[in-house]
């Protein structure tokens, strides 16, 4: 495995590879990486010639009371659980090699980008969507890997590439979770013992959530209702953001007749997370 630390140097490499038509595909991360980062590697090592990781914590996508400088970071253990999963090539850039001046040029989606996370976050998805194009012309891969746990992320750059009609396909990876269900997450390890049990309620509440639908309750705000009651039972967790959206463009539903998607953002002591559950009502099935 090769560490590329210069968009210049990333780009020689690839380029050979390129030219003989050899397949790129691209896991783009924040680095510390755990089981839910292994699993789109494996996917992407499954299904292309050449695997591309970018380690890059992103300073344009953080607000500035949140925790760009604490975000966890542990470059040797990474390097190596790459090289352990048989990955080519890894983009390590500094904030200089991503940004050497200021950008004049930024992607906003609207309305995707500033509804649900997007208010909770202003400016995120900006960021994402601006640093994921730019990742995208580095490396220019044949298909590129995303988490479904970060599902509004998900949405936001398929869109961006269908609008802006890059030619790169991409591969939306299911949640891999913890034992009890909570979905993994670099940010997990700064939960207390206290805060890590009060956090199983999530994915619990969006199981729920889930059965209700494929049960046959169809009206929203019922199943928003129980799944509310569960998470505010929970003294150790600040409910951010709760809502039951359309899985293709994440408009809000009330009447459940099609599959939605689950999603739910909460403070766990000092931690935001996130997660969500897609569920289809019996008669969409296969739809
Ligand atoms: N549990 C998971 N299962 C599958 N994919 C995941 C999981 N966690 C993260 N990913 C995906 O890995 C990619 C990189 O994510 P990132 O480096 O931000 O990790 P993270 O664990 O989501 O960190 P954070 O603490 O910021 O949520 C994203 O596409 C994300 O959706
Ligand atoms: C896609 C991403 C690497 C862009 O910085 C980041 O948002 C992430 O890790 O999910
Ligand atoms: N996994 C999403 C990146 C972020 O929280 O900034």
């Amino acid at each position: 495995m090769e560490r590329y630390e210069t968009v210049a140097e990333l780009r020689a490499a690839l380029d050979a590879g390129r030219r003989t038509g050899k397949t790129i595909g691209l896991v783009p991360t924040m680095g510390f990486l755990h089981a839910g980062h292994l699993e789109l590697v494996r996917r992407a090592r499954a299904e292309n010639d050449h695997v591309v990781v970018s380690i890059f914590v992103n300073p344009t996508q953080f607000g500035p009371n949140e925790d760009f400088s604490s975000y966890p970071r542990d470059m040797e253990r990474d390097l190596q659980l790459l090289r352990e999963a048989g990955v080519d090539a890894v983009f390590t850039p500094g904030v200089e090699a991503m940004y050497p001046e200021p950008l004049a040029t930024s992607i906003s989606l609207k309305p995707l980008g500033e509804m649900l996370i997007g208010k909770v976050r202003p400016g995120h998805f900006t960021g994402v969507a601006t640093v994921v194009a730019k990742l995208f012309n580095i490396v220019q891969p044949t298909r590129a890997y995303f988490g479904e746990k970060d599902f509004q992320q998900l949405t936001v750059i398929r869109r961006m590439v269908r609008d802006l009609n890059f030619p790169i396909e991409i591969v939306g990876v299911p949640t891999v979770r913890e034992e009890d269900g909570l979905a993994m997450s670099s940010r997990n390890v700064r939960l207390s013992e206290e805060n890590r049990r009060a956090a199983r309620v999530l994915s619990a509440a969006l199981g729920k959530g889930a059965a209700l639908v494929s049960a046959g309750e169809s009206d929203a705000a019922r199943v928003y209702a129980v799944m509310r009651q569960m998470i505010d039972a929970e003294s150790g967790v600040a409910l951010r953001s709760l809502d039951i959206c359309d899985v293709r463009d994440l408009a809000a539903v009330e009447r459940i007749d099609r599959p939605v998607v689950l999603l739910v953002t909460a403070e766990v002591g000092p931690v935001l997370l996130i997660d969500q559950r897609e569920a289809r009502p019996e008669e969409s099935a296969g739809r």
